[in-house]
């Protein structure tokens, strides 16, 4: 999979991308949601139908964030080196990551249209139905494909519904929010996931009989409810079942202090510092909080290690 990074003003070389036409899917896609899935495999397969190249328009940061309409935009589902790695397994042959900022935001719709749709020879392109793009986000679906009728052809996807409602990447958000990990998996499609490098924590864990790989995300991840879920452990080549604590710990910090993911794998010695490990999150079990004493800590990681190991049990 290519990847090519466009600033605006944009570079013409850049631009070009190759001579062969191509399918394109356009969105910001944060998550690569089951919605998101349906509109980049139609590219996908439209393109492998007509012998074209199988494209992604995806836009960094989030326009949200740049203009100011929100924080919670300063995390993602997927930051931008997650989503890629799902563009590649969803088949894709190109990537655009059009740099969003004050510039870009500000171009025409027409300019979109014109000097940056028509120049990288993009043939067909895929949106979903509430795509916008151009200046205050003032291009809907429909003015896309008038202004790109008759050389380009463009698709609207539908919203794809389930579990009685749109499947949405703020839904999904609301999901971990509430620390519902199995409604965030059904929307997805797949467990969501968190990838990230272990670093060294507080060395308590292997004291009190329960060592947990602190895990550092190699991205600003939405962190879902503080709590304890039942996660498989991707790390040292295998899959492991897994207890994990996002938290702050108040039994041992009054202050607070930035949430941690801290998991205990189950069936694994050996020093994981500095390896990279990946997340899945499949149950959330309790939330996190502050015990009277260490063993009562203790006696309740323990149970929450046993719950944690027969759901996976039956899950697998
Ligand atoms: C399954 C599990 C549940 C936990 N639940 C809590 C909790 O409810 N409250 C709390 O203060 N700490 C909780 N912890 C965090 C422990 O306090 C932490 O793992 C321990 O202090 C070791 O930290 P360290 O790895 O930085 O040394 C939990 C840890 C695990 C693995
Ligand atoms: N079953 C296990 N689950 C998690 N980490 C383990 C396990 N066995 C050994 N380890 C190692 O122990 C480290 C965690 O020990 P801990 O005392 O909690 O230290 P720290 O506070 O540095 O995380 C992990 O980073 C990993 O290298």
């Amino acid at each position: 999979m290519e990847i090519i990074y466009l600033d605006f003003p944009f570079d013409h070389g850049a631009l070009s991308g190759g001579d062969r036409g191509k399918v394109i899917a356009i969105g910001y896609f944060d998550g690569v949601h089951l919605g998101h899935r349906k509109v980049i495999g139609l590219a996908v397969e439209r393109a492998a139908a007509a012998g074209r190249l199988s494209a992604v328009m995806t836009f960094h940061p989030h326009p949200k964030e740049v203009l100011g309409q929100g924080g919670q935009y300063a995390t993602s589902l997927t930051p931008l080196d997650e989503k890629l790695r799902r563009f590649q397994k969803l088949g894709v042959d190109l990537v655009y990551v059009v740099r969003f900022d004050r510039a870009f935001a500000a171009l025409s719709p027409e300019s979109f249209v014109q000097d940056m749709l028509f120049r990288l020879r993009i043939e067909e392109a895929i949106v979903g139905f509430d795509f916008s793009f151009g200046s205050r986000g003032a291009g809907t679906p429909e003015l896309l494909a008038r202004l790109a009728a008759p050389s380009l052809e463009v698709h609207v996807m539908g919203p794809l519904e389930l579990d009685g409602g749109k499947v949405s990447s703020s839904r999904i958000r609301a999901a971990l929010e509430q620390g519902d990990v199995g409604q965030a998996e059904r929307l997805l499609g797949r467990p969501y996931h968190i990838s990230g490098t272990v670093v060294h924590g507080e060395g308590r864990g292997r004291t009190i009989g329960f060592p947990t790989a602190n895990v550092q995300p190699d991205g600003a991840y939405v962190l879902p409810r503080l709590g304890v879920y039942a996660v498989t452990v991707h790390a040292a080549g295998a899959a492991y079942p897994a207890v994990m604590n996002v938290g702050v710990k108040p039994t041992f910090h009054e202050n607070g202090m930035d949430p941690k993911l801290e998991a205990h794998l189950f069936g694994y010695e050996g020093d994981l510092y500095g390896s990279r490990v990946a997340l899945d999150f499949h149950a959330f079990l309790r939330p996190e909080r502050k015990f009277g004493s260490v063993s009562e800590l203790v006696e309740q990681i323990g149970r929450d290690a046993a719950t944690a190991q027969e759901l996976l049990n039956k899950t697998e």
